[in-house]
């Protein structure tokens, strides 16, 4: 299972990106929101991450008019690691070295198609573990440390 939450800002790409999810044969959660009514960010990158840190979804996509308040939001949440990207080098990446848990995108930055390229590529990767898993644990270290 994927959840997919956004603002106002990415409600079209969200759309997109579900109708895409669907004809991957992955089965979405829409988190909302679901109309263009303004809403606050925050509200919907809490929901997204409290169903990832569950295990009730295994991976999560946020989206709001940049993807920067989104990301900052879910990255509060421990356990939590959710990378704004903006190309598929970068989306790649979020998976192989990140291991990101949730790939966050700017609705009003990218055209749907560039949206599915950066979904697909994070979803299609693997991540390396490794020397990268070694830096994942220090970022559980400073969670554990600063997160009370
Ligand atoms: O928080 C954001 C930027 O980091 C998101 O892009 C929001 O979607 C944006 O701030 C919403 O702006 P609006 O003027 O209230 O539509």
């Amino acid at each position: 299972m994927l959840v997919i939450g956004s603002d106002h800002g990415g409600l079209n790409l969200k759309t997109a990106l579900i109708s895409y999810l669907g004809r991957r044969g992955i089965e979405v959660h829409d988190a909302g929101t679901n109309n263009d009514a303004s809403v606050d960010y925050p509200t919907y990158g809490l929901k997204v991450a409290e169903e990832v840190i569950s295990g009730e979804s295994e991976l999560g996509v946020l989206i709001c008019g940049t993807g920067i308040g989104m990301s900052i939001a879910a990255n509060k949440i421990p356990g939590i690691r959710a990378a704004l990207v903006t190309d598929v080098f970068m989306a790649r990446m979020a998976k192989e070295h990140n291991n990101a848990n949730i790939l966050v995108l700017g609705g009003r930055v990218l055209d749907e198609q560039k949206a599915c390229d950066l979904v697909g590529a994070w979803l299609d990767a693997t991540f390396e573990g490794g020397r990268h898993q070694g830096r994942l644990d220090l970022i559980t270290e400073i969670e554990k440390n600063y997160c009370k």
